[in-house]
């Protein structure tokens, strides 16, 4: 009888370690999970930075063990990190001039009544904020180093970018504690670094409703992180004369699956779909950027503001996050794995047509994907013609 080699084990039987990128994206997948349950995670400065620690834990998801499990590592009173936009709702006013390059993160003093569970997570959260303990606003403080990377961290893990964080006095020795550490310049490069590693790994022909020639072919990264899919309509691969149509499609849980009135993607989705199926040849990616990147909790959040007054543009800035967090290197890896280099685009967002061509896929033509508002809508295709630049034909 033979025993199966395991694929992770070299010719010669010795096991093969991973490379430092796994390693990497590894530690920060984790660290990102460690965040989402309340656990604190210890950020690590370069190898050429070694002294830098910073101790964070999520300010929407730490409870009491989470906050004494930092307190335990040192007497240093901790602060809160925020995004921008949001310490400027809730610090006190700067008496300072805004700082010419725009800052990444921004440090408050954290007085005792306000280093509680519930307390952390109404000055995270704008749609939590009736819970805010009376009592003047914290004050800013010169945020700490890897600032940047804790909130970088926290949206990864599609948490509000709000950290309770406490900076480690500079050590010759590395702090000791049993939590999870992950450098700092690993988690900056982990989008990019998961986008490039997609590779297919199940491939089934679905036949659709509007298009019965059609294939789902699924795409993993190395990360281990949600999957993306592309929906092969006839046989794009082999497209000749024109570019074949491709739609990159964010997933919207809402609009797609439950037919929301808020959006436009389900008729986007659907009239996609429709459109390949009548050239006979399309590729529709499925992209796994729920709510531009922010996560079906946060885009929830976002329509809360939204329905208070604030446009689809300032709720993303109000919760902390960019307007637009999507990255399109995943859409490229997958093309580039697809063998397909040239593309007819369908979109009304330029910024798609860019990014999509800053990764080296050859953008021939955007075709047009507008469909009347419904009523409901009328205002977010509005913002976005207005605010993102969408061209409306
Ligand atoms: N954050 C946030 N995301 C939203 C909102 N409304 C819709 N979305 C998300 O926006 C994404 C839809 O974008 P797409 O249709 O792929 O792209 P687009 O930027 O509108 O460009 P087109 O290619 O012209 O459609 C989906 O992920 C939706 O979940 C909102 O109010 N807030
Ligand atoms: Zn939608």
């Amino acid at each position: 009888m033979t025993i199966p080699v395991a694929s992770h084990h070299s010719m010669n039987d010795r096991p093969v370690l991973p490379d430092a990128e796994a390693l990497a994206l590894r530690a920060v997948h984790r660290a990102a999970a460690e965040l989402r349950r309340g656990t604190p995670v210890l950020l690590r400065g370069a190898p050429d930075a070694p002294a830098d620690w910073l101790a964070v834990a999520a300010a929407e998801t730490v409870g009491a063990t989470g906050l004494a499990e930092l307190a335990a590592l040192s007497g240093a009173p901790p602060v809160l990190l925020l995004a921008p936009a949001r310490a400027a709702a809730v610090a006190q006013p700067s008496p300072r001039p805004q700082a010419a390059a725009p800052e990444e993160a921004v440090a408050l003093r954290l007085p005792a009544r306000l280093l509680a569970p519930e307390a952390l997570r109404s000055l995270a959260d704008p749609t939590a904020e009736r819970l805010l303990p009376d009592g003047p606003r914290p004050e800013r403080l010169p945020p700490p180093p890897l600032a940047a990377a804790a909130i970088a961290l926290a949206k990864l893990g599609r948490l509000l970018p709000a950290l309770v964080a406490l900076p480690l006095a500079p050590a010759a020795e590395p702090p000791r504690h049993h939590l999870l550490e992950v450098e700092a310049t690993a988690v900056l490069a982990y989008p990019a670094s998961a986008a490039t590693t997609l590779r297919k790994v199940a491939e089934a022909v679905v036949p659709l409703e509007a298009a019965a020639d059609a294939r789902i072919v699924a795409f993993r990264a190395a990360d281990g992180g949600i999957e993306h899919l592309a929906i092969l309509i006839g046989q794009p691969e082999a497209a000749t004369g024109a570019a074949p149509l491709v739609r990159m499609h964010s997933e919207c849980f809402t609009g797609d699956l439950l037919g929301s009135l808020r959006c436009d993607c389900g008729p986007q989705l659907q009239g996609a779909i429709r459109r390949m199926a009548a050239e006979g040849a399309g590729v529709l990616l499925y992209l796994a950027q729920e709510g531009r990147g922010i996560g079906l909790v946060n885009k929830l959040r976002a329509y809360a503001l939204q329905d208070s007054g604030l446009d689809t543009l300032d709720a993303n800035r109000a919760l902390g996050w960019g307007a637009d967090e999507r990255s399109f290197l995943v859409a490229a890896t997958m093309l580039q794995q697809l063998g397909i280099e040239r593309v007819r685009l369908l979109t009304n967002n330029p910024q798609k047509l860019a990014a999509l061509t800053a990764c080296g896929i050859a953008v021939e033509g955007r075709v047009a994907h507008a469909y009347p508002p419904n009523g409901v809508n009328d205002d977010y295709l509005a913002t976005k013609a207005r605010r993102f630049g969408h061209l409306l034909a």
